[in-house]
């Protein structure tokens, strides 16, 4: 059965400590039942948010860590507008996960998004297919943001990404007009982030509050966030006081 939880700090600071216990307990729990912790990273402000205090932990079994990316621009991997890059200098390069645990994109596939998205699908496949029987990867802890239009991953609203947001079959799909640049990006659709065991979106800033009422109050599927429902697990929402300020569900 899924579960939702709801828990707002007054600052980032705050934010970024509760996150990094919520993911030293995952992790640890995880590694001791399943010798592996399977994480995927989304874009955006969470790598900073994220990687602010867990970076200092000294208690998590980094090496047991497996990471993929919720969404990849498809640009260099050493380009300003790569996920890779973000994460990397925010987080790897400050623990010691193995580089071969990383799942990037293949960089010599970027002009062709649909080779892109398969190769990385092939990618998932050659992880979890041996760990899972499910028809999709579970993935132990997915790390989402939100955009202010209520996107998440590379999953935008609109008639125009309904067949990205309708997908059901494969693991990796890919979008080449993303209004938030750059334009051609892979993103797991959301049949496989409902798959996860657990799921937490980190939101943060006034400029979300009217989004995160549609989203969490509202449940208007209109905005892909809201169509994110783990079937067997559990969401998290990690948000700061000024994103949640509009949230009734946080009054009762
Ligand atoms: O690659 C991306 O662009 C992200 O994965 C994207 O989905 C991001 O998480 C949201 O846009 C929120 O970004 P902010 O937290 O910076 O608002």
């Amino acid at each position: 059965m899924s579960t939702t939880e709801i828990c707002s700090y007054p600052t980032v600071q705050e934010l970024s400590k509760a996150l990094a216990d919520y993911v030293a307990n995952l992790s640890r729990e995880t590694v001791s039942a399943r010798n592996r912790f399977t994480v995927g990273l989304s874009g955006g402000s969470l790598p900073r948010i994220l990687a602010a205090e867990l970076k200092h932990r000294t208690d998590i079994d980094w090496d047991k860590w497996i990471v993929f990316f919720c969404d990849e621009r498809l640009t260099p991997l050493d380009s300003e507008d790569s996920n890779y890059k973000l994460a990397k200098e925010e987080l790897f390069d400050h623990v010691s996960i193995p580089e071969s645990n990383i799942y990037t994109i293949d960089e010599s596939l970027i002009a062709d998004a649909e080779e892109a998205a398969n190769d990385y699908q092939d990618k998932l496949i050659s992880v979890f297919a041996a760990m899972n029987t499910a028809k999709f990867p579970v993935f132990d802890l997915l790390l989402l943001g939100m955009g202010p239009d209520g996107h998440t991953c590379s999953l935008f609203p609109g008639d125009a990404y309904a067949e990205v947001l309708n997908e059901s079959l494969a693991w990796v799909t890919f979008v080449e007009n993303s209004p938030k640049p750059p334009p051609r990006r892979i993103t797991f659709p959301p049949t496989v982030l409902n798959h996860a065991h657990n799921v937490a979106f980190v939101v943060t800033g006034e400029g979300k509050k009217v989004v995160l009422n549609k989203v969490i109050d509202l449940h208007d599927t209109t905005y892909p966030a809201a169509m994110v429902k783990p079937i067997n697990g559990k969401l998290v929402w990690f948000l700061d006081d000024a994103a949640s300020a509009n949230l009734v569900a946080l009054k009762k």
